[in-house]
């Protein structure tokens, strides 16, 4: 479904000192898989992840979707703004809901966005919300709201569009134990109804929770050894 072709990416700084993050990564993400990407601080996780959502673009290599090659060097345009609004859900530690939009606005951005009408807006809002089981909070403000809460929303508005795949960056890095698992379990029941997930942690506790778990290490990526 997503596939990463030799994908690298290094960064140059002022004073023209180059690091590389990625080193020709291949990656075949399948439909249905759940997939941890772990590593230490700094090793290219998020890097990684954003190439994965089309939000970042590698220095070389390529990533396909459904077998269409995708011209990364235009991942700034409308095109791509429309394929990353309709394939892929984002979800991250620090939960980037719309502070004066309540709920119910928050969750309809992506689908005003890929041009639902109002009332088809209204319905599949209320469906996604009954999914993560916030129907009763569609009207409060992100800052009414719990930790918990304001993930539940981050994935409603994910997965509001029915993306090919949810992506987080640390989604439970600023939950607590409990909410850590509250939120795993809805993570791992929509991985069950058939959503695509990958996620990116330094916690192995939660990427036991996925059926691959992958390493990232100097650049490269590998299957992760639990013993
Ligand atoms: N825009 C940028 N310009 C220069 N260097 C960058 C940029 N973004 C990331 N880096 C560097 O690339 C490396 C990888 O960063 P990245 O955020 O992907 O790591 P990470 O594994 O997600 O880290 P953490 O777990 O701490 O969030 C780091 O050394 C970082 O400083």
């Amino acid at each position: 479904m997503i596939e990463l072709h030799n994908i690298s990416k290094s960064y140059t700084n002022k004073n023209n000192i180059e690091t590389k993050v990625l080193s020709e990564i291949n990656l075949k993400i399948n439909k249905g898989d759940f997939i941890s990407i772990m590593g230490t601080s700094g090793v290219g996780k998020s890097t990684l992840l954003n190439i994965i959502g089309l939000l970042d673009s590698p220095n070389s290599g390529y990533i396909c979707i459904d077998g269409e090659k995708m011209d990364i060097s235009r991942l700034s345009t409308d095109k791509y703004s429309k394929i990353r609004n309709r394939y892929i859900g984002f979800i991250f530690q620090d939960f980037k809901l719309i502070r004066d939009m309540n709920v119910l606005q928050n969750v309809e951005v992506p689908l005003a966005y890929a041009g639902y009408n109002k009332k088809l807006r209204k319905e599949r809002v209320k469906e996604v919300l009954q999914q993560v089981g916030l129907v009763e909070k569609e009207d409060a403000y992100p800052d009414q709201l719990s930790g918990g809460q304001k993930q539940r929303v981050a994935i409603a508005r994910a997965i509001a569009n029915k993306p090919k795949i949810l992506i987080g960056d640390e989604p439970t890095g600023n939950l607590d134990a409990e909410t850590t698992e509250e939120i795993l379990r809805l993570i791992n029941s929509l991985n069950k109804l058939g959503v695509t997930i990958v996620l990116v942690t330094h916690d192995l506790n939660v990427a036991k929770n996925a059926n691959r778990i992958l390493e990232l290490h100097s650049g490269r990526l590998a299957e992760y050894s639990i013993d």
